[in-house]
């Protein structure tokens, strides 16, 4: 029988080729994905310890799910939640990827995992991006893998790397040192100051600053980009943006090629994404070249300026020298290290400063209460111009910290990443294998209807939507520094208003646009003063109206890589308050 079989694919199949080109793929992607159904099966229905996560299964060999996921990450794994269950950890199985891929989709597993940092690390990651998306040269790349010493003073021990090349404590550390307290402060007061003296000045030739009602085709461009510079003299001194006058547009060109460096597409294949980060090291490199010309960088202990017009913050001053003391990088490591940086201030707090503008003004209700707190910000009397600000009372207000917490909820969507450096590492029944990748999903776990249940008033704000109120609870301590609010439409309608304060306690896990542990980013207070303190300067000196109700798509161009960007134009009308050219 099974001879005869045989003979007929023989003959009919195999000696027919234009059947045969169609039949035999087909054949192959049944049969593996026959195989790996099984297998998967099998590893569900194994009660082991210390077992693997079971594998997705999938058609093409060796390719695995490879197409899928890089295509639509977000259509992925929903398909892996719909089909499969979102009660256990899955590996995927990526073509390309040495160690495993795993991904964690119970959303009670995110918050362990992120702070196993004893046993996991998301080091090897940042050396991956380094080479992939800020290009750093093959022969630094041996540094920053080599290093496994951990982020802490001491040592992990039985490591052996130089303490002058030990990166990941030095970057942690300073970034600790430099991105809070008297540092974090007199950043956040540049950023605003400097911002406030750009919207200060009005255009004569610009209608938008003739003080009336004017349409604006797409807003996105026109706040980054006043977002962008005041943030970026802030940290980086003018310096930057003087010698490369198209810096921002070279920026906002380069992250948008990130998904595509990140997914190592070959140079030749995507010739623009290499351009694009080609000119931002260029650039870099022009910078730092110009400060050492003209600041002595290794004059940053703590007898030192906060910042100065060449390198900026002393921060970045402690990074170049510690750069140049490793002997290791040389200009290109260097500029590929602070394009790194500029990348982390920029591109995830710009595109929230502009949601956190759009969802206030796209609700009249919300925006009527939201001016109302963030006019005690503004500290400088009627008339005065520039405005100065004390941000404050504007950071602590429960209302606004909440509205800031939401916008992050929906519109950041990163794969946080973990890997076991030592060893395998075991999470519940699991065991994920020495240098598995360990994916976990911000977007996904921040959307999660089940996780969220709790935090939805009882059904009538699902997390599908902006809720300005989702991180507020009740003030049973007296904490809250602020009046309280009125318009809690909780399941508690009918109780007395309670005073309300700004927490992320209770969502701790589940709310991670900044991942979590102790690498957690070491910018999300400065990030917060630029966004809230972006929104408070704007409602100073400008009007907005937007559709109501309205807000535009996301592009899904970026799931899983960081800031959602809009996917269309926002189109609004705006009004200068104060300073319009056009005289009554
Ligand atoms: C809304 C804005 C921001 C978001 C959503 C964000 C998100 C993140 C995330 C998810 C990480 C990795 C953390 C982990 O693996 O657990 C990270 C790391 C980092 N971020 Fe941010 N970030 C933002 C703004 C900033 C700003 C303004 C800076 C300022 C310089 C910054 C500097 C850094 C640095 C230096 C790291 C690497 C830290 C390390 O591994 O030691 N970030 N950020």
């Amino acid at each position: 029988m099974i001879t005869e079989f045989a003979a007929l694919v023989r003959v009919h199949v195999l000696g027919n080729w234009p059947v045969a080109v169609t039949v035999v793929p087909l054949a192959i992607a049944a049969a593996t994905y026959l195989i790996t159904s099984i297998a998967y099966l099998r590893a569900t229905r194994s009660t082991k310890h210390g077992r693997a996560p079971p594998t997705v299964p999938y058609w093409l060999p060796v390719v695995g799910s490879t197409l899928e996921f890089v295509v639509d990450i977000e259509k992925f794994i929903k398909r892996v939640q719909t089909k499969y269950g979102d009660d256990k950890p899955y590996t995927v199985k990526l073509l390309g990827r040495t160690g495993n891929f795993n991904l964690i989709m119970k959303p009670a597993d995110y918050s362990a995992i992120l702070r196993s940092t004893k046993y996991t690390s998301n080091k090897l990651l940042m050396a991956e991006v380094m080479e992939k998306v800020f290009g750093t040269p093959q022969y630094v790349m041996p540094m920053y893998r080599r290093d496994v010493s951990g982020i802490s003073p001491t040592p992990i021990p039985g490591t052996d790397i130089p303490e002058h090349q030990r990166i990941w404590h030095n970057q942690h550390a300073s970034s600790a040192r430099y991105l809070v307290g008297d540092s974090l402060r007199s950043l956040g007061a540049r950023y605003v100051s400097s911002l406030s003296e750009a919207l200060a000045v009005a255009n004569p030739n610009d209608p938008v600053d003739s003080g009336e009602w004017v349409a604006m085709a797409d807003f996105y461009p026109w706040w980054r980009s006043r977002v962008f510079t005041a943030a970026t003299t802030a940290m980086f001194g003018p310096h930057l943006i003087r010698l490369n006058p198209t810096l921002e547009a070279d920026f906002w060109a380069f992250i948008d090629v990130i998904p595509m460096l990140g997914k190592s597409y070959p140079r030749w294949m995507v010739p623009r994404a290499y351009a694009a980060r080609d000119k931002m090291i260029a650039a870099v490199k022009k910078w730092h070249a110009f400060a050492r010309a003209h600041a002595d960088y290794r004059h940053c202990g703590n007898d030192a300026p906060d910042w100065d017009e060449y390198w900026g913050s002393v921060w970045l001053k402690v990074r170049q020298r510690w750069g140049q003391d490793t002997g290791i990088m040389d200009d290109d490591g260097l500029a590929s290290e602070d394009l790194g940086l500029l990348m982390a201030a920029n591109a995830n707090a710009i595109p929230m400063a502009f949601w956190n503008l759009i969802e206030v003004c796209k609700d009249r209700a919300l925006l009527a209460r939201v001016l109302a707190e963030l006019r005690s910000g503004i500290v400088s009397p009627p008339g005065q111009s520039p405005m100065t600000f004390d941000l404050g009372p504007i950071l602590s207000s429960p209302l606004l910290q909440s509205i800031y917490a939401e916008v992050l909820r929906m519109r950041i969507s990163l794969m946080v990443t973990r890997i076991p450096e030592r060893g395998v590492f075991r999470h519940g029944p699991w065991n994920f294998e020495h240098g598995a990748f360990i994916a976990l999903p911000s977007g996904y776990v921040g959307y999660h209807e089940g996780a969220w249940a709790e935090h939805t008033a009882g059904g009538q704000r699902p997390v599908s939507e902006f809720w300005a109120e989702r991180f507020l609870v009740p003030d049973e301590d007296g904490t809250a520094k602020t009046k309280k609010h009125k318009d809690v439409k909780a399941a508690t309608e009918k109780e007395k208003p309670k005073k309300m304060r700004f927490s992320t306690d209770h969502v701790e896990g589940i709310w991670m646009p900044y991942g979590g542990g102790a690498v957690m980013c070491p910018g999300r207070h400065l990030a917060k003063q630029e966004m809230m303190g972006g929104v408070a300067v704007f409602a100073a000196y400008y009007e907005l109206e937007v559709a109501e109700g309205w807000v535009p798509k996301m592009d899904p161009f970026f799931y899983g890589v960081g800031a959602q960007q809009p996917a269309e134009p926002t189109p609004v009308r705006i009004r200068r308050k104060i300073g319009g050219w056009r005289k009554p």
